[in-house]
Formats: C-alpha cells, structure tokens, sequence
C-alpha cells in the first residue's frame, strides 16, 4: 500500500456494465432499460455515480442491437459513452468498456466498474471507494454483512450434501462499484482473459481476477440502497425504497 496525493490519483473515469439480457428479470426489454418509478435502472446508475462528484467520465456497456436505445437513456446526461458489450459474460463487457473508457480517457488513473443493476448506489458509497483508493489500496470493494447463514454444498446431486457452514462474521456479500488504480485492473484483467479463454471460467466480479493474480483487494461498507436488481421481486424492493426516501423529507417538512 502507497499513499499518493489525491490529486496524483485522478482522473477517475468508471464502466457501467449495462450488457446483461435480465433473463432472471425476464423484462421484455434488456435489464438496463427497465423503468425503476419511470426512469430506467442504466440512468439510475449514471446519475448516482456522476452525483459522486468524483467521476471525470462514464462508459457504459450496452448489449448488440440496443445502444441506440441505451444512448437515448443517458443523452443529456454528460460525458457519457455508450458502446457495445460482450453477451458472453460480465467479465468480456467490462474488458470491452475498459478498451472505450481509456481511449476517451486514457490518462485515467482509477477505474470504478459499476453494474447498472445496482441503480440506486448511493453516492457516498462511490466516494468511499475512492477515498480507500486514495490512500493507496490498489483495489477496493462495497460489501455487507451476510446475514443469512452460508452453506457450502456438493453439487451436481439431486439431494445436495451439506460439505461446510463457513463462520458467517468472516462472510460479506459483495456490491459495486468496485475501484482499482488502473494498472491493476488492466493486468487482472489480461490474465482474467487468457484463463477464459484456456478454460472457459470467467469471474463474476472485477474484485476475484484482483485477487486471482494474488494482489491485495479490501472491503469498505456497502448500503442496502445498492442492493442489485436481479429478479421481479428485487424491482418491487427497489420501487419500495425509492418510496420511503421520497415520503421522509415530505414528513420532515
Ligand atoms: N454479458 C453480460 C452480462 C452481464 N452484464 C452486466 O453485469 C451486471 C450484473 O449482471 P446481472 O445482474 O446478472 O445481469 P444480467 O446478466 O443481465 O442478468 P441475468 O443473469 O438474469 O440474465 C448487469 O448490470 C449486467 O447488465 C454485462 O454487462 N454483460
Ligand atoms: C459484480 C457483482 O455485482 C458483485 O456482487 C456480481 O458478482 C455480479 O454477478 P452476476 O452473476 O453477473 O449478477
């Protein structure tokens, strides 16, 4: 770890990955154009990132055959570029977007991978994130305690045999953005490439390639606002939370 000057840390630019279909929403129109109380989940996310204040652009991923819908939704916006991801997985549109994010910006020194699915990220969690990369981590994640209990299990079997429950104050439940001083990320994501490729394993967050190549990633606290919208049932929640901000400053006035 490496303290650097703030200001030796910038610019911070950030990928949302927008390019899932929603199948477990099963939406008629990709995740990522999903209206949340009239505006969909990609500006939702966009919005609460440029509201961070600490973002000098934002590159969005969007699936093939829809970024001209995806444009419309974040046009007046700002600096935002919407290009195309990768159906094959997360990680392949995050490597696309990264491609996009540093051409447009490529003395970026931070980089933050957000998921457009988190639509309702507070923008406190975004600074901390940043604030943890400025005082030298090299790779910082959004977690919450786990509050279920975790069981390891065999899989593969009708009936799946219990093999471990991991002691649950050591778990965290993992949400974005994820942020990384770009070197890093870019390196993790080389190596994340080839092991795709040589084996057809892609991870599901930015974090895992970090930890992959055996480099330090470190947790700061996430928010329950930044829940991911993954089924019809996480949609309702969301609509729900929105609701109860809107109705406490009504009840304060
Ligand atoms: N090939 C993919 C798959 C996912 N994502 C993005 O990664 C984030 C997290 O993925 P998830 O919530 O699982 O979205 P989907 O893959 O769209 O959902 P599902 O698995 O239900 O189809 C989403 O913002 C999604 O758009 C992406 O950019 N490219
Ligand atoms: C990146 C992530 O949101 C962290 O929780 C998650 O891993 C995305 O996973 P998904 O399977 O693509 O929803």
């Amino acid at each position: 770890m490496t303290a650097a000057a703030p200001e030796a840390l910038s610019p911070v630019i950030a990928v949302v990955t927008a390019a899932g279909s929603g199948s477990r929403l099963g939406a008629e129109v990709p995740k990522g154009l999903v209206p949340l109380a009239g505006q969909s989940l990609v500006r939702r996310a966009v919005q609460g990132l440029l509201a961070s204040g600490v973002l000098e652009r934002v590159v969005v991923t969007a699936p093939q055959g829809w970024i001209e819908d995806f444009r419309r939704e974040v046009a007046d916006l700002g600096d935002v570029e919407v290009v195309a991801g990768s159906s094959a997985s997360r990680q392949a549109s995050v490597a696309l977007g990264l491609e996009a994010a540093l051409r447009a910006q490529p003395d970026a020194a931070l980089i933050l991978v957000h998921d457009a699915a988190r639509a309702l990220t507070p923008p406190d969690v975004i600074q901390r994130v940043v604030a943890a990369l400025r005082e030298g981590h090299e790779a910082v994640i959004p977690v919450m305690p786990v509050t279920d209990t975790i069981k390891e299990v065999r899989t593969g079997e009708a009936v799946e045999p219990i093999v471990a429950t991991p002691d649950r104050s050591r778990l965290r439940a993992v949400q974005t953005p994820q942020g990384f001083v770009r070197e890093t990320l870019l390196a993790a994501h080389r190596a994340g490439a080839q092991r795709a490729a040589s084996e057809g394993l892609a991870a599901s967050d930015d974090a895992g390639l970090v930890e992959a190549m055996g480099a330090g990633v470190v947790a700061v606290a996430g928010d329950s606002r930044a829940l991911k919208v993954t089924t019809s049932l996480d949609l309702l929640l969301a609509e729900a939370l929105l609701a109860a901000e809107e109705r406490v400053p009504a009840q304060r006035g």
